[in-house]
């Protein structure tokens, strides 16, 4: 085990940002460190101890080469020679057992740990505020997930065990070298500063240009993430900008190359250093124990054990002077980690919420003003695409909005592109939460409520209508798990998609979403109104889609629609002249402010905006 840790720690060292040793790891995050061993702390007690066994068995085999030689070779004792050797086996096995052992406890606390950090970091993450997701970069986030993760566990296991494996190593191989022969232990001894200036020398090189290449391998990462999706991919092609794609790929690809030429440089003759100094000190344990051995001050025996045991040194002693690097290099993770479970997230539930009645389904807005929250608010810089905090405020994007919609009753907010409609809605379900006023669902202030009844008495159906990349049925039964097979078919009638799901060669079991099976815009909307209906909220909140369809699938997403709102309070982001013509009150929201407020009838009789808005932005319906 020891071998196997002090050559992975040697070169490890060389990969890692010696920057990091400059991070200032507080108390604190040391505690909370220890808090994570916790609940393995059993399994590493039993770890350490076979670690230690492990180290101190080092010196056994060259103690045994010792003996063999002086009282068993040179004094013709053929039984002990074969006592020896056996034993030498015996040590070479055991080793090989403490090994696996070893190995297997170290990575049941590292993959546990892992385990912990992942479950805790993807709830939390999942409980974050909307505004989080609409800052964050999902990949840098991920890559926290992943990456820092695993480099978190490192400081449990490689980290933990060969800091203690290499010191007892070293305490006991330099124990037992002094025994043997103090005289060249201590040239030795001499000779290894040489390789701690080398290896110290290469590293500092080494950290910047690992660094930049790391950087530059994100870069190309970056590069074809953003290429290679459908969309970035149809960009390129509309534009056709193909040429200069392939030269600021290989641009940035060649930057790779050559720095990786030179990390391997580097790395070689340092690799070189490496062999250099063990083979003088080899050279000096031989040269100067040779000619003790032949004054008679050391038997020949010792000579070899000392050779033996010098080759043993070097592993441990090359392990520890990177221990602080490898320890800072984990606890920077750790911090990494511990920054994304610290972030608030801005709409919480409060202690003692009361769980809101299902038939709730009175909507009410009483004098609603609101602005997006700022981004030092709501993310992390780290985790955005464009690192940067902003401490100014966002203006207001709402003032002073109310209105009723009382039990089953249909609202419908219209008005100019960027007027605030979408954000209206966005608060129905405490996606974001007021600034001033109150909205309240059955009499009930929303952030009075628990979150989990609020999200199952609001039902929404948005103009992306996003489906997980899964079966029909599995996005379907997200919105009720036990939901039988009929049931579902109920739905997907009244959301007139049933035909369409029928001729689908896998039916239900047909993978929609990012990757799977192409859903137009109109058979999508209507799959998510499906959806809902499944669901069965009594508030629903439809954003209608503003494309134009054809007459066909018009029809359908308005019956789709109608099967929606029957028997339900709904708010809609109207772009129909159906809708609106249903609907029992129409908001005019314009700059934030609801300007106009009516049925269809007064409002095109009191002229202004409705009257414009009505004919250019509302879509004649095909007839039925
Ligand atoms: N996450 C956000 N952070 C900051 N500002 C935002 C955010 N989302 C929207 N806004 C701003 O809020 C204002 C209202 O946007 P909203 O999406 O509510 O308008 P809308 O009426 O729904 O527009 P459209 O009909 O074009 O969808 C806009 O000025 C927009 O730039």
């Amino acid at each position: 085990m020891s071998g196997m840790y002090g050559a992975g720690a040697a070169w490890r060292h060389l990969r890692s940002d010696r920057s990091v040793v400059d991070n200032r790891i507080t108390g604190a995050t040391l505690r909370r460190v220890l808090g994570f061993a916790r609940p393995h702390r059993r399994t590493i007690a039993v770890f350490l101890v076979l670690t230690v066994i492990d180290a101190a068995m080092v010196v056994v085999t060259p103690l045994l080469v010792q003996r063999v030689v002086d009282d068993g070779i040179l004094k013709n004792d053929a039984r002990l020679v074969t006592v020896l050797a056996l034993a030498m086996a015996g040590v070479a096995v055991l080793n090989a057992l403490l090994a696996v052992l070893g190995g297997w406890l170290s990575s049941k606390i590292g993959e546990g740990l892992i385990y912990d950090l992942r479950t805790q970091v993807f709830g939390h993450v999942q409980r974050q505020s909307l505004a989080f997701f609409t800052r964050t970069q999902t990949g840098a986030l991920v890559s926290r997930l992943n990456n820092d993760v695993i480099g978190a566990q490192r400081a449990f296991t490689s980290t933990l065990s060969s800091t203690v494996s290499n010191t007892i190593a070293v305490l006991v191989v330099g124990i037992a070298m002094f025994a043997l022969s103090w005289q060249v232990t201590l040239l030795c001894l001499a000779m290894f500063p040489i390789l701690f200036g080398v290896s110290r020398f290469v590293s500092s090189k080494l950290a910047g240009l690992t660094r930049r290449q790391m950087d530059g391998n994100a870069d190309l990462g970056n590069v074809m993430t953003e290429r290679f999706n459908v969309g970035g991919a149809m960009l390129l092609k509309l534009f056709g900008r193909r040429g200069e794609e392939d030269a600021l790929f290989a641009d940035k690809a060649a930057n790779v190359r050559d720095l990786g030429v030179r990390i391997s440089l580097i790395t070689r003759i340092f690799g070189a250093a490496m062999m250099l100094v063990p083979a003088l000190a080899t050279a000096l344990v031989y040269g100067v124990g040779g000619h003790l051995a032949i004054d008679g001050t050391l038997t020949v025996g010792t000579l070899l054990a000392l050779a033996t045991l010098l080759l043993r040194l070097l592993g441990p002693l090359q392990g520890l002077s990177n221990v602080r690097i490898d320890v800072m290099t984990a606890l920077v993770s750790f911090e990494r980690v511990f920054e994304v479970l610290d972030l608030p997230s801005l709409v919480r539930e409060k202690p003692g919420a009361v769980a809101l009645p299902p038939t709730a389904s009175r909507l009410e807005f009483d004098h609603v003003s609101f602005s997006y929250p700022r981004a030092d608010d709501v993310s992390l810089a780290s985790l955005e695409t464009v690192a940067r905090t902003e401490s100014r405020d966002n203006g207001p994007v709402l003032h002073d909005i109310s209105f009723v919609a009382d039990a089953g009753q249909m609202i419908a907010l219209v008005g100019p592109s960027g007027a605030g409609k979408t954000t209206v809605t966005h608060l129905v379900a405490r996606l974001y939460d007021v600034n001033g006023g109150a909205v309240r669902v059955g009499g009930h202030d929303v952030r009075d409520v628990t979150l989990q009844s609020l999200e199952d008495t609001v039902g929404y159906v948005t103009q992306d209508a996003h489906m997980f990349h899964d079966t029909i049925r599995a996005n379907l039964l997200y919105a009720r798990p036990g939901a039988s097979d009929e049931e579902i078919w109920q739905a997907l009638e009244a959301a007139q998609v049933s035909t369409l799901v029928r001729a689908l060669p896998d039916g239900l079991d047909t993978v929609v979403g990012d990757r799977g099976y192409r859903l137009s815009g109109g058979e999508r909307q209507r799959l998510a109104i499906a959806r809902l209906l499944l669901k069965a909220p009594s508030i629903v909140v439809l954003d209608e889609a503003t494309a134009h369809l054809d007459s066909g699938s018009e029809v359908a997403v308005q019956r789709a629609l109608d099967a929606a709102h029957a028997g339900r309070t709904s708010l809609v982001i109207a772009h129909r002249l159906s809708t609106v013509r249903n609907a029992d009150q129409i908001l005019v929201v314009q700059d934030g402010r609801i300007v106009q407020s009516g049925t269809h009838t007064q409002l095109l009789a009191q002229g202004g905006l409705y009257a414009d808005l009505y004919r250019t932005q509302l879509v004649e319906d095909v007839p039925a």
